[in-house]
């Protein structure tokens, strides 16, 4: 990977590679656009199979985490951080403080929070070292664990896009097959189970599987069976790339809805998917409820307020659909058109975020 070229390409600002070698620290954090603010995203910790692979993903996560927060009307940019290594195995004191003081280096630049990997305990940790990380214990005045509110969010843009595609948002009675039923999508499939949906979900993790099996009667399948499965909506909330060229055919949803990130593999697949007719509720849009929760720490944590704002989700995924419909463009085109239009608007009247971040995070105080 040529990374300057790569870098260029898409508009990246920084690239920071953290090393320390006693607790095996080895993190990358990409900082993508911070026109709208300092970037902020959460921390990812997962065994890549490679630099290159733990590169991209950074890369690629920190570029969606840019437009999640425009489209989301937040006043911060986008970045995000790959920690390279098992969290089951590898996570220990030292290794998040180390990372803590890699970001406090940064001045207030980027500002992380959790996501697949990492937890509550592990912010507190860098909490130890820099004021630059959001979803702390609600102890500190935080937002805690911002997974539950990702949910909420995801089930409202569901709602809206199940609205689009069958002419009612009421999703009782409709199957929804759950890729991964990890934090958020445990939490979705409460909202669901409650309004009488019937629940398909698969996981790696068996106990995930049998958790949702009790505690919501749903119906276990096999990994690979997920994508084929009789359902009116299907919703990815593992990891990314899941609507690919082997996938798509098999697809049986009308509706495309869930919490992961990055879920087309590349952007012609949702140019085919749009000319199938599936509804897709662009992945950044549905899945920011976390982000904004989060975000809402910056003016001194209010839950319903925070809770407020998640809850357009809804009116998010309106207003992509219309775009799309208006301007006869697939639904990711008219989120990220959404997202880009804000960002030129800013950048025409402000330049990139240099100062010191502190003066944000003091409002929380
Ligand atoms: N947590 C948040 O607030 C938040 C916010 C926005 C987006 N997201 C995204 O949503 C997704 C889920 O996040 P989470 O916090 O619930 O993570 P999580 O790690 O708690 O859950 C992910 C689940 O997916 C399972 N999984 C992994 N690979 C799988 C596969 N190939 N097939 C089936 N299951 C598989 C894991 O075992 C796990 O149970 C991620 O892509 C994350 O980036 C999370
Ligand atoms: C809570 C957020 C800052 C991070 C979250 N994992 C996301 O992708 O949106």
């Amino acid at each position: 990977m040529e990374i300057f070229k790569y870098m260029e390409q898409y508009d990246y600002e920084q690239l920071v590679f953290c090393q320390d070698k006693q607790p095996g620290l080895k993190a990358i954090i990409a900082i993508h656009d911070t026109t709208l603010g300092p970037a902020l995203g959460g921390t990812r910790m997962w065994t890549y199979e490679s630099e290159a692979a733990a590169i991209e993903d950074a890369l690629r996560l920190a570029k969606g985490m840019t437009y999640k927060n425009a489209a989301a009307g937040l006043n911060l940019g986008g970045g995000k951080t790959v920690i390279i290594g098992d969290p089951r195995k590898d996570k220990n004191e030292e290794m998040f403080r180390a990372f803590g003081r890699y970001i406090q280096g940064l001045n207030g630049r980027y500002i992380t929070a959790e996501d697949v990997g990492t937890t509550v305990a592990d912010m507190d940790l860098i909490h130890e070292e820099t004021d630059y990380v959001t979803g702390i214990s609600p102890a500190f005045g935080s937002s805690g664990n911002p997974s539950p509110v990702t949910a909420y969010g995801v089930y409202r843009g569901m709602k809206a896009a199940a609205k689009e595609a069958f002419g009612t948002d009421s999703l009782e009675g409709k199957v929804v097959a759950i890729q991964g039923v990890g934090n958020v999508a445990y939490n979705l499939c409460k909202h669901l189970h409650e309004e009488g949906a019937q629940l398909i979900v698969t996981d790696i993790n068996k106990e995930a599987v049998m958790r949702a099996v009790e505690d919501f009667g749903a119906k276990a399948v096999e990994i690979n069976e997920i994508y084929s499965v009789d359902c009116d909506i299907y919703a990815p909330c593992a990891l990314g790339a899941t609507i690919n060229d082997d996938t798509i055919p098999q697809l049986k949803a009308k509706v495309i809805a869930g919490a992961a990130n990055n879920q087309l593999k590349e952007t012609r697949h949702g140019d085919t998917i749009h000319e199938m007719g599936i509804v897709y509720a662009p992945d950044y849009v549905i899945n920011a409820g976390g982000v904004i929760n989060v975000a809402d720490e910056l003016y001194g944590y209010n839950s319903e307020r925070a809770l407020k704002k998640v809850e357009g989700i809804y009116s998010n995924i309106e207003r992509v659909i219309e775009i799309a419909k208006r301007d006869r463009i697939p639904t990711y085109v008219a989120a990220d058109r959404l997202a880009e239009e804000r960002i030129e608007r800013m950048r025409n009247s402000r330049s990139q975020f240099l100062q010191n971040g502190q003066h944000i995070l003091s409002r929380r105080k």
